[in-house]
């Protein structure tokens, strides 16, 4: 009989893998594939919700499992590719004050063989999860934002970006937004403000070219921010209506959650905006009593180039999909193939 053992590849083994352009092409063809229209087959069933502890859900502790299976999509290494995988991801939000922190999320995903059922790979996942996480804001930004203005303007528009929650989100997208667009100001917010600080001093090292400043309110954040990104468990608005630029021409990468999805950003802001999700399914579980229509979703803008006008407000209400997972994850396994077959 065949060894059937599956590889195990640690956080420091899918690290390296973890790029921009592999991470951001992957979570694109996710975003595409779930969209009705798509040619790729997707099975994306609900994620179950594990909660851990009597209380308050948030405060104890949850367990995701999260399953897909995205055939026939598009990659740029291998032509059509196909993945079956499930996510297994825990957020403890109380994690970050244990002695030494450990991160709020964790996960590993599970790479199966998608024509035998087989399970090939067993992967860390927590990089991999803020990683994917911020490009789907990178990748809804580009297509929600910048591309209201014309094709190139992610490459040619200068912009200021408020990051509001400096957690592992917060840091991560706040390090990519300035790597991948034109960020002449960066404004950080964070409910401690050492947080904040730190995230400033880490841009500074790792980036530089931006003004950066650190806000004592979210209102101060946002009041001139052309992107927001939004990254906490706040149980109450962190963002409303009048703390907007009065222009419009604002897009909002709404990522994190408390009890319910949408908590961080007021009705208020809702109202006024066009509101784009990952996914229709998962929404329609997710985000019952969103307190606005949802327009699109991501996947649906990209695929019909219908871009929203310049002086929109947009929210992309980022829920986090399985597919985004499985796309990454079997990117990696091929990237780790393809080192392994040039060695031999
Ligand atoms: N959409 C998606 O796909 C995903 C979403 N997430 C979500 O993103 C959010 C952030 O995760 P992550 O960065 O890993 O977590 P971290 O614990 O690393 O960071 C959380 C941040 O939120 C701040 N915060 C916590 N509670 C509040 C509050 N009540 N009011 C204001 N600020 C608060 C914390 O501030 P302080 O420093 O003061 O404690 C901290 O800066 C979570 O809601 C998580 O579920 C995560 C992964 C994927
Ligand atoms: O999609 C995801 O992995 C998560 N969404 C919220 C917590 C983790």
């Amino acid at each position: 009989m065949s060894d059937t053992t599956p590889a195990y590849y640690g956080a420091d083994a899918v690290g390296p893998f973890l790029t921009w352009p592999l991470v951001n092409e992957a979570v694109e063809s996710a975003l595409k594939a779930v969209v009705k229209s798509s040619p790729a087959l997707t099975a994306q069933p609900r994620r179950t919700f594990t909660p851990i502890g009597s209380q308050s859900v948030q405060d104890q502790g949850l367990l995701l499992t999260m399953p897909a299976f995205v055939g026939n999509y598009e990659t740029s290494s291998r032509g059509g590719s196909s993945t079956l995988a499930c996510k297994l991801v825990t957020s403890f939000s109380g994690n970050a004050q244990r002695q030494p922190p450990l991160p709020s999320i964790l996960a590993h995903v599970l790479v199966f063989s998608h024509q035998t059922g087989q399970l090939a790979a067993i992967m860390e996942a927590t990089d991999l999860t803020t990683r994917r996480t911020v490009a789907a804001s990178l990748v809804s930004t580009k297509y929600l934002y910048f591309r209201r203005f014309g094709p190139d303007a992610e490459v040619t528009r200068p912009i200021t970006v408020a990051i509001v929650g400096c957690g592992v989100q917060g840091q991560m997208h706040a390090l990519a937004f300035c790597q991948s667009f034109r960020v002449r100001k960066l404004l950080c917010n964070n409910r401690s403000r050492a947080k904040a600080e730190e995230l400033a001093k880490l841009i500074g090292l790792e980036v530089g070219g931006q003004a950066v400043e650190v806000c004592e309110s979210s209102r101060e954040a946002c009041h001139e921010a052309d992107v927001i990104c939004v990254a906490t468990f706040a149980k109450e608005p962190l963002i409303h209506s009048q703390d907007l630029k009065p222009s419009g021409g604002v897009h909002i990468n709404a990522v994190g959650a408390g009890e319910i999805h949408f908590s961080e950003v007021a009705p208020s802001v809702y109202r006024r905006s066009k509101v784009y999700v990952d996914c229709y399914a998962n929404a329609e579980a997710e985000l019952v009593g969103l307190p606005a229509p949802i327009t699109a979703e991501v996947g649906e803008v990209i695929l019909s180039k219908d871009y929203p006008k310049e002086q929109d407000i947009t929210v992309f209400q980022s829920m986090g999909m399985a597919s985004e997972d499985a796309c990454v994850a079997q990117a990696v396994l091929d990237a780790i193939s393809a080192g392994k077959d040039k060695d031999e």
